[in-house]
């Protein structure tokens, strides 16, 4: 869950294409007071999609803890199609000891989601373990319903074979406590598309507005390759080329005739890139665009999507809260004042699972060794570790004869460390990771990247 309500970020009923555990699973446990039971299933195929079923009051009860009205029972069954889809797992405390005017204890008063996608860590994508829709009810707050739910479910996952965990945060700081770190970031642009804006890079390809009908499978079909060639890039969940695409709103999983998408297909005629656009409306000044989702399998589709947004009349400025970092685009204005940058998000947050598992799937620059002691709190990432890197490819095993190792840093630091979005000499000007200064430059080395991490999907 993000923050923000951007697409696919969630609270409510977002998003979707799942691979978790499928088989229906039912599981009760008395780990928080004896008054909470923890229930876990997987929604059944044949699921119970009435608003009585447990499925809708696990969704409603997870709207509460964002501040959201009660789901309209029209859509439950598309939600619940949604999450099918996803695989995922959904967690939900119980209280039974409640008044009997309170919501029933049918109605979780915490809740909690997990499901599996790949994230790209260079040469290979690797199933991670995602945390979603973490909300404790204001009556139940503070009792360490959340360190329960979290602590039992990181063991599980680990205990599963999955090597990393992630999520978004809706406040940083939540989950430092529990081993993450910060790890991929966005940047809120505003983009001044008036008569001096001008991409100055030669045009090639077409970029031109498709009809709904397409809208769903073409979201899919780019987003697929800017995934395979994005580190640090995460799939994508079932709803989110429906709400990319104006199929399903924002709210409610019912079309939003507001939205426009726009696809690039380049020289060969293959679509390379999409944007999705919302007009913000006549009483909005400056008159604005707002950019609901872009996605660019290529630099050239990247700007082609630019040149077509600064294309539009009427406009005054386009803004959108999803660019990198190290945005290529004000390079690629004439005037490069057009570009104003309004804020910066993180966006992925790490916790490593299984150390030797997650650093040897990466890919790094160049060859180098480096022993790390990783501290970790609740142990799971506890340890020292060699890494030893060759042309980049990795090798990493667990030292246990009593080797020095070059590097100390806490599970945090590596969670942040992992996928490039931050240098190893910031984490240690920081404190997160202590190591001679040959040693933070080695691991500059290793673990830089070309561009950023980059990951546009929230969950
Ligand atoms: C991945 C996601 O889904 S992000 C979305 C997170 N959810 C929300 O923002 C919805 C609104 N907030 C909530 O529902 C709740 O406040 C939660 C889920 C964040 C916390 O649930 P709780 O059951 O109260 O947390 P719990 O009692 O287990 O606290 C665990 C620790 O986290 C700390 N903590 C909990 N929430 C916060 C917070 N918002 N800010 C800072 N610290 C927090 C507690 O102080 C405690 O610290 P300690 O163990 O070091 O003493």
């Amino acid at each position: 869950m993000a923050r923000r309500r951007t697409l696919g970020a969630d609270g409510g009923a977002d998003e979707g294409p799942g691979r978790g555990r499928r088989a229906r699973v039912v599981l009760v446990s008395h780990d928080t007071t004896p008054a909470l039971e923890t229930r876990i299933f997987t929604p059944d195929p044949d699921e119970d999609a009435s608003t009585t079923g447990r499925f809708a009051t696990w969704l409603n009860a997870e709207g509460i803890g964002f501040h959201d009205g009660t789901f309209d029972p029209e859509d439950i069954p598309r939600f619940l199609e949604a999450y099918q889809a996803d695989g995922r797992v959904l967690w939900g405390v119980h209280d039974d000891a409640q008044p009997a005017e309170a919501l029933g204890a049918d109605h979780p008063v915490g809740t909690y989601g997990t499901m599996v996608h790949p994230l790209n860590v260079g040469s290979a994508q690797i199933e991670v373990h995602q945390i979603t829709a973490v909300t404790v009810r204001a009556s139940h707050r503070r009792r360490g319903i959340l360190r329960s739910m979290m602590t039992r479910d990181l063991h599980e996952a680990k205990d599963r074979g999955l090597p990393v965990a992630i999520l978004t945060a809706s406040e940083a700081t939540i989950y430092g406590r529990f081993g993450f770190g910060a790890a991929t970031f966005t940047q809120s642009i505003e983009v001044d598309v008036r008569e001096r804006f001008e991409v100055t890079a030669p045009a090639t390809g077409t970029t031109t507005l498709v009809a709904r009908e397409h809208a769903v499978r073409l979201a899919g079909q780019v987003f697929a390759g800017f995934q395979a060639s994005t580190f640090g890039s995460v799939g994508r969940q079932y709803a989110y080329a429906r709400r990319a695409s104006g199929d399903w709103g924002r709210e409610r999983p019912v079309e939003d005739r507001a939205v426009r998408m726009a696809v690039h297909y380049d020289a060969e005629g293959t679509p390379a890139g999409y944007v999705t656009y919302r007009f913000a409306g006549w009483e909005t000044s400056p008159r604005t665009m707002k950019v609901l989702d872009l996605v660019a399998g290529t630099p050239s589709a990247y700007l082609e999507l630019w040149r077509y947004l600064g294309s539009l009349d009427l406009i005054q400025v386009v803004t959108w809260d999803e660019a990198r970092r190290d945005d290529p685009l004000p390079w690629a204005l004439r005037d490069r004042r057009c570009y104003a940058v309004k804020g910066t998000d993180d966006v992925l947050w790490v916790r490593m699972l299984d150390v030797p598992a997650a650093l040897g799937a990466r890919s790094y620059r160049g060859s180098g060794s480096i022993v790390l002691d990783v501290q970790d709190d609740l142990g799971l990432a506890q340890g020292t570790f060699a890494l030893a890197v060759t042309d980049g490819v990795a090798q990493v095993h667990i030292v246990d004869d009593g080797t020095a190792a070059d590097v100390t840093l806490t599970v945090n630091a590596l969670g942040s460390l992992y996928l490039g979005g931050v240098q190893a000499s910031t984490l240690a000007a920081a404190g997160g990771l202590t190591a001679g200064a040959a040693e933070v430059e080695r691991l500059d080395v290793l673990f830089g990247l070309a561009q950023e991490p980059y990951c546009i999907t929230h969950f």
